[in-house]
C-alpha cells in the first residue's frame, strides 16, 4: 500500500490510504498509526461543509468518548484544525453488515441470531449508558475481521437530559427502520424506537429485504403504522419458523407499550437458542476503563524517555489525543494476544 497525501494534522502521527467508505458529510479513509502500525479508519469532515450539522459531530464525538464495549466502533482520537474535525476509529475491515446481507440474499436463522446477539448487546450497552441511537440499520454495523459487529454512527443518538424515561421529539433516522409513533409525530422513548429498528434489522437479516418499503414515504409510513390492525401488516415468508415470527412480533408492536424491551429480549429464548449459559452477562463492556493496563503504560513511559507516573497521569486524562490512541490501540494488540511495543525512534 502506498500512502497517499495526508493532511498536515496527520503527519508523523498517521499515514492515510484510500476512501473505504463515505456518508453524507463525512469521508471515511483507511489509516495507520505511525507508532503501533495498526489499521485505523479516519472520518474526515470539513467544518463548512458540515454548516448546521455540526452539532451532530460534537453530539457523536461526545457519545463516542464515554462508549467503551465490544460492539460498539472505538474512538481513538479527536483532531481539530481551522477547517477540519478528524475522528479516529477502529478499523473495521469486512464493511457493513448491509452488504453482508446482500451478498447472500438472506442469512440462515443461526447466522442471523449470531449477529442480532450482538446487537441486542450493544443497544442494551449504550442504554444502560443513557444513550438511544435512533439510526440503527445495517449501514451503521460494520464487521471486524472475527465476525464481530461494531455499531457506528452516533450522529443521531440522543441522551434525554431526565434519562432514558423521558421523551424525545425530533423525527429521525431512516424511514424504513422508524418506529410507528416516531413518525407520527408524537413524543417517544428513544429506547423504544431502536427496539422497533431492532426490529426492521432482525427482518431484514432474515428474509433479506425490508418489511415495509415504498417509494412513496406517505404510503411507507402508513404500511408502518397500520394502527387499526395494531401490529404492521408485514409479509412473514414461509422460510421463518414460527419461533423467529414470535420474535419479530414482539419487536414489530406498532404500540410501544406493547413492545418487548432490550432487559427481556436479553433472557428471550430465541436470542439464547443454543449459546452458552453464560451469554446472558456478556451484555456489559468488556473494557474497564477505570484502572490503566501497566504493560502498556510502561512501553509509552519508555518510548518517550517519561516515567510510568508521568504517563499514567497523562493517561488518566483521557484527551483522546495521540497519547490515548496510542494506548488504546496497545491495548487492543494486548486483548489479541499480540506484541505490545512500539515502533521506536520514530
Ligand atoms: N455506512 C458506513 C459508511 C462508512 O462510514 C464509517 C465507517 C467507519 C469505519 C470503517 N472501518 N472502520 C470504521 C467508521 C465510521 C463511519 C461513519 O461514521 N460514517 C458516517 C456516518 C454518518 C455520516 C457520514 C459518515
Amino acid at each position: 500500500m502506498v500512502p497517499i497525501k495526508s493532511y498536515c494534522a496527520l503527519d508523523g502521527f498517521y499515514e492515510m490510504y484510500d476512501t473505504i467508505g463515505s456518508g453524507g458529510f463525512a469521508k471515511v479513509k483507511l489509516g495507520v498509526h505511525c507508532l503501533t502500525g495498526e489499521k485505523v479508519a479516519i472520518k474526515i469532515m470539513d467544518k463548512k461543509q458540515l454548516g448546521d450539522d455540526l452539532p451532530r459531530i460534537r453530539l457523536e464525538i461526545d457519545a463516542m468518548k464515554s462508549l467503551s464495549h465490544q460492539n460498539v466502533c472505538k474512538l481513538f482520537q479527536v483532531i481539530e484544525t481551522d477547517a477540519k474535525i478528524f475522528m479516529i476509529l477502529e478499523y473495521c475491515p469486512d464493511g457493513e453488515l448491509f452488504d453482508y446481507i446482500v451478498e447472500r440474499d438472506r442469512l440462515t436463522e443461526d447466522e442471523a441470531r449470531h449477529f442480532f446477539r450482538q446487537i441486542v448487546a450493544a443497544v442494551a450497552y449504550i442504554h444502560h449508558k443513557g444513550f438511544a441511537h435512533r439510526d440503527l440499520k445495517p449501514e451503521n454495523l460494520l464487521l471486524d475481521d472475527d465476525q464481530q459487529l461494531k455499531l457506528i454512527d452516533f450522529g443521531l443518538c440522543a441522551k434525554p437530559k431526565g434519562g432514558m424515561n423521558s421523551h424525545l421529539e425530533t423525527c429521525c433516522g431512516s424511514p424504513a427502520y422508524a418506529a410507528p409513533e416516531l413518525i407520527s409525530g408524537k413524543c417517544y422513548l428513544g429506547s423504544e424506537a431502536d427496539i422497533w429498528s431492532m426490529g426492521v434489522l432482525l427482518y431484514a437479516l432474515l428474509c433479506g429485504y425490508l418489511p415495509f418499503d415504498d417509494d412513496n414515504i406517505a404510503i411507507l409510513y402508513r404500511k408502518i403504522q397500520c394502527s387499526h390492525l395494531q401490529s404492521g401488516i408485514y409479509e412473514k415468508p414461509e422460510w421463518l419458523s414460527e419461533s423467529s415470527m414470535e420474535m419479530l412480533d414482539q419487536l414489530l408492536q406498532v404500540d410501544p407499550k406493547r413492545r418487548i424491551t432490550v432487559a427481556q429480549l436479553l433472557h428471550h429464548p430465541w436470542v439464547l437458542q443454543d449459546c452458552n449459559p453464560s451469554y446472558n452477562v456478556q451484555w456489559e463492556s468488556i473494557y474497564q476503563t477505570k484502572e490503566l493496563d501497566d504493560e502498556c503504560v510502561t512501553e509509552m513511559a519508555v518510548s518517550v524517555g517519561k516515567s510510568r507516573k508521568a504517563m499514567h497521569s497523562i493517561l488518566s486524562d483521557w484527551s483522546y489525543d495521540y497519547n490515548t490512541a496510542t494506548y488504546l490501540l496497545l491495548w487492543k494488540r494486548k486483548q489479541l494476544s499480540k506484541s505490545v511495543r512500539l515502533m521506536r525512534d520514530q
